[in-house]
């Protein structure tokens, strides 16, 4: 059984991109530069955006925080969007989600100029992705794809199951491994809280990926001998025997699975570090696009 270490992968591909930063740098070019909308104080995004900040650093890319109260109104935040938008020395913004509740997510992912949506939310990025054009693909699926293909996992003609229909995860992931590409060429299923026989679908995976944020939802009965199982899954659990009082859990029962898969994604550790440095990839290609 092999590890898929998201963790170091990650921190290759951050030092792929700092050598591209720095020859852009020796050559007087413009470096890119990312910001971020943090509303609230939510323990898991304020660790989240804090590391899309380090990353930038470590990279030698510019970042700019932007924070605000959980009271903001949608108005000043739509407002402040605009003004990213139109701010030339920004070349892409991510507001972080989830948002509260009296603002409308689609609202402000509709306000977001698609040039700079390297979170890839906006509907024109979606459907770029879709047909194959120019734009951006969201973080999380572009990691897993990416983490995929740094491991040779064979993916072409096996069954996929992907559990969870999410807009950020499930969903474009499944279009992603449908396509004819390498990773690619997979037979999709997208399983979700109304598939009847969830455990015999998730039996006929060779690939098995869980983003339902459901701790420990995929037991070792549910995964066929062999298969490569990807959890998305980062929920915080209690635990008072950690110093912080709590410890992440993945959707993944990772001790029962593990001996009987080819392949798998810890927690932490496997895909959420993917998913920050595909959106540092994402912010390097926004400025790229822009032919600067
Ligand atoms: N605007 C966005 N909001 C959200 C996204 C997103 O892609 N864009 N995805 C998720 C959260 N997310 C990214 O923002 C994310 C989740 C987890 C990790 C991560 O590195 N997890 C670590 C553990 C970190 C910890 O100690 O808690 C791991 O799995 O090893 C990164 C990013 C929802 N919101």
């Amino acid at each position: 059984m092999q590890i898929l270490n998201g963790k170091e992968t990650a921190e290759i591909i951050r030092k792929e991109l700092a050598i591209q930063v720095k020859e852009r740098k020796d050559a007087g070019r413009k470096i890119p530069h990312l910001a971020a909308i943090l509303v609230g104080n939510d323990g898991g995004s304020v660790t989240y955006v804090n590391n899309k900040l380090k990353s930038c650093e470590e990279i030698g890319f510019e970042s700019t925080l932007i924070r605000y109260d959980d009271s903001i109104t949608e108005e000043t935040l739509l407002k402040k969007i605009q003004s990213l938008n139109e701010d030339k020395s920004i070349d892409g913004f991510i507001v972080q989600l989830p948002l509260p509740a009296h603002i409308d997510e689609m609202k402000v992912t509709l306000t977001i100029d698609p040039k700079k949506d390297v979170d890839g939310f906006h509907p024109i990025n979606v459907g770029n992705m879709m047909l194959n054009l120019p734009g951006f693909v969201p973080a999380t699926p572009a990691g897993i794809v990416e983490l995929m293909r740094r491991y040779n996992i064979e993916t072409s003609g096996k069954n996929c199951v992907v559990v969870g229909r999410s807009n950020i995860v499930g969903t474009p992931l499944s279009l992603l491994l449908g396509k004819n590409t390498d990773p690619g060429n997979c037979t999709v299923t997208l399983a979700h809280s109304k598939s009847e026989n969830i455990k015999e679908i998730c039996l006929n995976a060779d690939i098995l990926v869980a983003a339902v944020g459901i701790p420990g939802f995929i037991t070792a009965d549910m995964v066929k001998e062999g298969a490569v199982v990807i959890d998305v899954g980062t929920t915080r659990i209690e635990d008072p025997s950690r110093e912080r009082g709590w410890r992440l859990a993945g959707d993944v029962d990772f001790k029962e699975v593990a001996p009987k898969t080819s392949a798998i994604t810890p927690v932490p550790g496997g895909v959420g570090p993917m998913t920050i440095a595909s959106l540092m990839i994402n912010t390097l290609k926004a400025m790229e696009l822009k032919g600067k």
